[in-house]
């Protein structure tokens, strides 16, 4: 397993999440390549969305704690709203966008710069749903929604200790979500109106937040009745 945390990182808490790597890559891979139908259709639309001064699908950001269930619920939200799901971690991972080891924070650490010029095309076309631990160093103008899942700390627990995760690296993961160090981070970051915080405790949770943000992407989307 690789480690990756960035510099600014808010909580010393995270440094010390592992990312795992999920099965988006090749879903974010005909994305970026414009190879998807879908994608073609966004890349078309993004010339009368510059000219709108507003994108035609929306960027969301989700995160909170690692185990919150970012990951498990952007792939059904992404099946649902048809918007790429873009993992961070898988991205870093992938194209390498870390400055090395850090032996310290014993982890890789994350290089926001590469990072944000990595995503700058694709934000700009919309239609994204990211999936990181943190959010301080993306633009604030990426994004139009901002989602900060919740999970209870007895279930929290339980999962990262299935995960494997012991000691500090438990403990440090379970104050953050104590303190609600993300939900923080988040509202310092962007404005009041585009951070929304759901529950992410069980199954019935993660349906339930789909289907809300389904529907705000859908309502989104639609032209403005004026
Ligand atoms: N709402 C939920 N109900 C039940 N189980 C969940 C829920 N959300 C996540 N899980 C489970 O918890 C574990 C962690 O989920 P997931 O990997 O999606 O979290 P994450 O926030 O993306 O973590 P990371 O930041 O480390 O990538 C998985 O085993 C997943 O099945």
């Amino acid at each position: 397993m690789v480690v990756f945390c960035n510099r600014k990182c808010t909580s010393v808490l995270l440094m010390y999440h592992f990312f795992c790597v999920g099965s988006n890559l090749q879903r974010r891979n005909f994305c970026k390549s414009n190879t998807s139908p879908f994608c073609i259709v966004v890349g078309q639309v993004a010339v009368m969305v510059l000219e709108n001064g507003k994108r035609k699908n929306p960027n969301i950001l989700v995160t909170g704690t690692p185990g919150t269930g970012k990951t498990t619920m952007c792939t059904t939200l992404a099946e649902a709203t048809q918007l790429c799901h873009i993992n961070i971690g898988e991205l870093v991972k992938e194209k390498n966008l870390h400055d090395g080891w850090d032996d310290e924070l014993d982890c890789y650490v994350l290089n926001e710069d590469l990072v944000c010029d990595e995503l700058e095309d694709v934000m700009e076309e919309g239609g994204n749903i990211v999936d990181y631990h943190g959010c301080d160093f993306f633009p604030e103008r990426w994004f139009d929604c901002v989602v900060v899942l919740q999970t209870d700390n007895t279930i929290l627990y339980d999962r990262l200790s299935r995960r494997g995760y012991k000691d500090s690296k438990l403990s440090n993961n379970i104050e953050c979500e104590i303190f609600q160090v993300l939900l923080e981070e988040a509202k310092d970051s962007y404005s009041e109106e585009k951070v929304i915080a759901l529950k992410s405790d069980n199954i019935d949770d993660i349906s339930r937040n789909v289907a809300t943000l389904t529907d705000w992407v859908r309502n989104w989307s639609l032209p403005s009745q004026s």
